[in-house]
């Protein structure tokens, strides 16, 4: 397992920010969308945020893994394709919301199912950034982004300590 050099923590609070500001710049580019498709699990919560700022109820999955070791990516997996009813007009007026978009691995994946969605994401990373149309906060490649959901306190040793010889 390769750690990323940066780490960015987010708490959720933050998120919560990040994912109405999201919302926000959603709502500017359009309105009257047929529904959300979030990519579990990541994208299960900002989509939850977005489904009630912008009264979007009609809120789809599917379902993607390609992490399996906590920072390493694998072969990604499809474990649950988009319910067909969506998928006519290749997506038109489908929003795609995501946590974030890394190597875009994921994103230009879901982009092939729905090709004229809007896909959204809170955070982007410089490869996966041109996969997403939307997004609120970008990150350097090698920074690793902490999500409140899979954090928990722990002691944090001084920043001075870190740099002893
Ligand atoms: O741009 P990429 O390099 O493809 O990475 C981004 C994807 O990786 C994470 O999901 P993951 O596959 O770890 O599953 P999870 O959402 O269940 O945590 C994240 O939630 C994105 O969906
Ligand atoms: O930076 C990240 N943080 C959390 N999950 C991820 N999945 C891909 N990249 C990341
Ligand atoms: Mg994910």
């Amino acid at each position: 397992m390769s750690l990323p050099e940066k780490a960015f923590p987010v708490s959720w609070d933050q998120f919560h920010r990040d994912a109405r500001a999201l919302a926000w710049r959603i709502a500017g580019v359009g309105n009257g969308w047929k529904a959300i498709v979030c990519i579990t699990r990541g994208g299960l919560v900002p989509a939850a945020i977005i489904s009630r700022e912008l009264g979007i109820r009609v809120v789809e999955t599917v379902c993607v893994a390609s992490y399996h070791d906590y920072t390493t990516q694998g072969d990604i997996q499809v474990l649950k394709e988009v319910d067909s009813a969506l998928l006519a007009d290749d997506g038109e007026g489908i929003l795609i919301v995501d946590d974030l978009t890394d190597t875009g691995k994921t994103a230009g994946l879901v982009r092939a199912m729905l090709p004229k969605a809007h896909f959204a994401t809170v955070y982007a990373k410089p490869k996966g950034r041109p996969l997403v149309d939307t997004f609120v906060t970008e990150v350097s490649q090698d920074t690793w982004i902490y999500f409140p959901w899979d954090l928990g306190f722990t002691y944090q040793e001084p920043i001075a300590e870190g740099h002893k010889g």
